[in-house]
């Protein structure tokens, strides 16, 4: 395969245009200002700790794009910025190759974006004999049914209190810049004692079994875009499903809004030490994988996981 750091677009899938970004300049700050962080509930999805980490699983991020005023550093850009951990691919003695990191990595940090083609799913090869183990299934509204309530946002009073309190701009600087550690603390500890970092598994595509699962639900829920990492991809490629796993899976919107075409992002949902195999729950319903001859294919789980479910598919 092909190593590629950005999503390849096949061409007969059309990006739909840039959207009108945020007027901001340098950095993104002010979410009472940012039209970026607005979509995001009025405020930024991320923590300045570490180089940016997510506070919690969301349905969609919404990042700021290439029309946005800001700047390559602006934290709503989080997972735009490459990978920020030294990643190793290791041989398993069952399930091929596995990614792992050199660094501790902590709760919330981007891991990397999922790259490959996009393209239909309807253009998957499913008739080959061979078969294509890297194919991402783009199913945000899945992940969107999945998830919950938002967390409410009660500091914003307190900033409020600290812009008024200086009038010198160098105490107002500094104020700021306590004001904004102190804040990213905050929510740190917010997110963790109300929303422990979610996995996958909690927040993705739920194991619906098709019996259960009426059919209106089921033709909605094929996703028309998927992400073929087989000839050309990056590290994500490489990363195992596990039932337990330290990783979840983020959709995000920069360019544009629409979701069927997110980009995939996957971000660390525990601390991590180093060494540890990275996985992410690939969240397969059971029995859903047919092979050419129509018969339902199985694939055992060598996740390792106390609560495993013994298979992938
Ligand atoms: C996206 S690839 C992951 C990288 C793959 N291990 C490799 O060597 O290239 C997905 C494939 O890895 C294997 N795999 C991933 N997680 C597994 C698990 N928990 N148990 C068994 N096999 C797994 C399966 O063959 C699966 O189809």
């Amino acid at each position: 395969f092909t190593y590629c750091k950005t999503l390849q677009v096949a061409k007969n899938v059309k990006l739909p245009a840039s959207v009108i970004g945020c007027n901001c300049k340098g950095s993104c700050e002010n979410s009472r200002i940012c039209s970026c962080a607005k979509l995001n509930g009025s405020d930024f999805p991320y923590v300045r700790r570490d180089g940016g980490r997510l506070i919690e699983a969301k349905d969609v991020v919404f990042e700021c794009g290439p029309n946005c005023g800001c700047g390559p550093d602006c934290i709503n850009r989080t997972s735009q910025k490459g990978l920020m951990y030294r990643l190793e691919v290791f041989r398993t003695p069952k399930k091929g190759w596995a990614v792992r990191s050199w660094d501790f990595i902590p709760a919330g940090a981007p891991i990397c974006e999922y790259t490959g083609v996009l393209m239909r799913t309807e253009d998957v090869d499913n008739d080959s004999e061979s078969d294509n183990n890297y194919i991402f299934d783009i199913d945000c509204l899945q992940t969107i049914r999945g998830l919950g309530g938002r967390e409410s946002r009660p500091l914003m009073l307190a900033r409020f209190g600290l812009v008024i309190a200086f009038h010198n701009p160098w105490l107002q600087i500094v104020a700021n810049s306590v004001y904004n550690s102190l804040l990213d603390f905050w929510k740190l500890c917010q997110s963790k004692l109300a929303h422990p970092p979610r996995r996958l598994g909690d927040v993705s595509i739920p194991t619906v079994h098709n019996s259960d699962r009426p059919d209106d639900q089921r033709s909605e829920s094929v996703p028309e875009f998927c992400i073929d990492a087989g000839s050309m991809g990056n590290i994500a490629r490489f990363i195992n499903h596990s039932c337990e796993p330290n990783l979840f899976v983020q959709c995000i919107l920069s360019s544009h809004h629409d979701v069927k075409l997110a980009r995939i992002v996957l971000f660390a949902a525990d601390n991590i030490p180093p060494l540890q195999e990275l996985s992410y729950d690939y969240a397969y319903t059971l029995d859903s994988v047919c092979g050419p001859d129509g018969k339902v294919k199985k694939m055992l789980c060598y996740c390792g996981a106390a609560d495993c479910r013994s298979r992938l598919f």
